[in-house]
């Protein structure tokens, strides 16, 4: 299927393909989100030939009501997005038949949640000093210029913040999936039956304590957590969900976070007493008094260094006194060595290893309706080698859940499909003049795999209990 031009049967797959999918031949799928699912393809246009694109399909809800008029403004608001740190959105694609909807972005074959695993399960030593700062930089400096656009991501975790791998932009961050949240509640309807877990590790406590009106700052939060899991390769809140939806109010999230930084209080956070499940679930969260246990012990960090204070900055309760991230671009901890740049992937110091983060697994048993292919091949980089191996050769790449034979899209018809495609714009969004520092050639022989010799690195016992399936 590598091609994308078989079906199950055998038969040839493309005659079916509305004609703009016919723009790209799938590769594979690489995950599935809340929504619906991700794939891999790469371009046959003659002006973009193997350029590689994530389209993003999703499903249609089953009530049937797909894409609303509010989402596809929302949409076509998103194309006018560009930023080097914003992953590009090169396309928008509708089915207007059952109104599902097709989202192309540029492709990253890295993410943080593959990165940060990579280094506790694989590698087991921290991510470095200048990768994690350039990391954090560059998040902030895409977060930056979504907020001034009045975009909030609301859904950021480390799955959602892509880097780039080999190529001109290597190292280089890509926020994901953002402004995706207003558009799906305009609605889209999440999946509420495919076994996807929508994480809330990264929540803002004025989300989990019911607040209707949130702002930028519910980022900033993320942004916190994301931070400290890249320092300490664990998720710092890492609550488990009560499965009523639509429920903001997570009693076991709220308690991981008081625990590490103390009770809020009133004085601390004055319209907290405004927040419905202050006063809704009173006991449960006024009723017992958390001392706090100190985020720099749990960060590792001295309460005095400059990453302790943006950190905290970052993860301080009340939302109007949470740094922005205006003002985080501009902290101490960013001018201070080593300084962030745009590779965030090369060696921080001379002689240290190049580390090869591995490539993102593809599923190329699943075609584009969903539906599993007998023919398969495993890709490697991206690359596909076609071969005959069955599905179990993809799982042992990662675990497939039984609920992986997807849901086919069988009344999607060429006569229906009515492209809002503006041609594809796989060109990348220009430099970034502000990053401080340009790092290190390219460094072409990095996809080479090895496993690291240990440093020492203690194993805290983290038991990855991630919900996400990932192709
Ligand atoms: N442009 C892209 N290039 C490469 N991989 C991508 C791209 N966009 C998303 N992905 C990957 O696809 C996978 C699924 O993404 P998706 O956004 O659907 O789900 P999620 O973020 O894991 O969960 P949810 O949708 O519930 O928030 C993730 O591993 C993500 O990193």
């Amino acid at each position: 299927m590598g091609d994308g031009s078989r079906n199950s049967s055998g038969n040839n797959n493309n005659n079916r393909r509305p004609a703009w999918l016919q723009q790209y031949d799938l590769v594979g799928k690489i995950g599935e989100g809340t929504y619906g699912l991700v794939f891999l393809a790469r371009s046959k246009l003659q002006s973009n030939r193997g350029i590689r694109i994530a389209i993003k399909k999703f499903k249609q809800s089953k009530d049937g009501d797909g894409v609303s008029p509010t989402a596809i403004r929302e949409i076509m608001l998103l194309r006018e997005l560009s930023h080097e740190n914003v992953v590009k959105l090169v396309n928008v694609h509708i089915n207007h038949l059952d109104m599902s909807l097709y989202l192309a972005f540029d492709y990253a074959e890295h993410d943080l949640y593959e990165i940060i695993r990579h280094h506790r399960e694989k590698l087991t030593h921290n991510i470095n000093q200048y990768t994690v700062k350039s990391l954090l930089w560059q998040l902030l400096n895409g977060l930056n210029y979504l907020h001034n656009n009045w975009i909030i991501h609301r859904d950021l975790k480390p799955s959602n913040i892509l880097v780039m791998g080999d190529g001109e932009e290597q190292g280089v961050v890509k926020i994901a999936d953002f402004g995706l949240a207003r558009i799906y509640q305009a609605p889209l309807k999440p999946l509420s039956d495919n076994g996807v877990v929508v994480t809330i590790w990264y929540r803002a406590p004025e989300l989990l304590l019911g607040a209707r009106h949130y702002t930028s700052a519910v980022d900033m939060w993320a942004v916190g957590c994301i931070f400290a899991e890249l320092l300490t390769l664990k998720p710092l809140f890492q609550g488990v969900e009560v499965k009523v939806a639509p429920n903001p109010f997570q009693l076991d999230q709220l308690d991981k976070i008081f625990k590490v930084l103390g009770h809020p209080t009133p004085e601390k956070w004055p319209t907290l007493v405004n927040l419905p499940h202050w006063h809704t679930n009173k006991q449960h969260i006024q009723g017992h008094k958390y001392e706090n246990m100190g985020l720099h012990n749990v960060v590792h960090l001295p309460h005095k260094s400059p990453a302790y204070d943006l950190l905290s900055k970052m993860l301080e309760y009340d939302p109007r006194r949470r740094i922005s991230a205006a003002q985080a671009l501009e902290h101490e901890y960013f001018r201070m060595d080593p300084l962030p740049g745009r590779n965030a992937l090369v060696p921080s110091q001379p002689g240290e290893k190049v580390i090869s983060y591995p490539a993102r697994p593809v599923d190329t048993s699943t075609d584009f309706d969903g539906t599993n292919t007998a023919q398969t091949s495993q890709v490697s980089s991206g690359i596909a080698v076609s071969g005959s191996v069955t599905a179990g050769a993809v799982a042992a790449v990662r675990p497939l859940p039984p609920s992986m034979q997807m849901v086919s899209m069988q009344r999607m018809q060429n006569t229906n499909m009515a492209s809002l495609n503006f041609g594809a714009q796989a060109s990348m969004a220009g430099t970034n003049p502000n990053l401080p520092l340009h790092r290190g050639p390219q460094q072409a022989h990095q996809q080479v795999r090895r496993k690291e010799p240990s440093t020492g690195f203690q194993n805290t016992g983290y038991q990855p209990p991630q919900p996400k399936r990932r192709f």
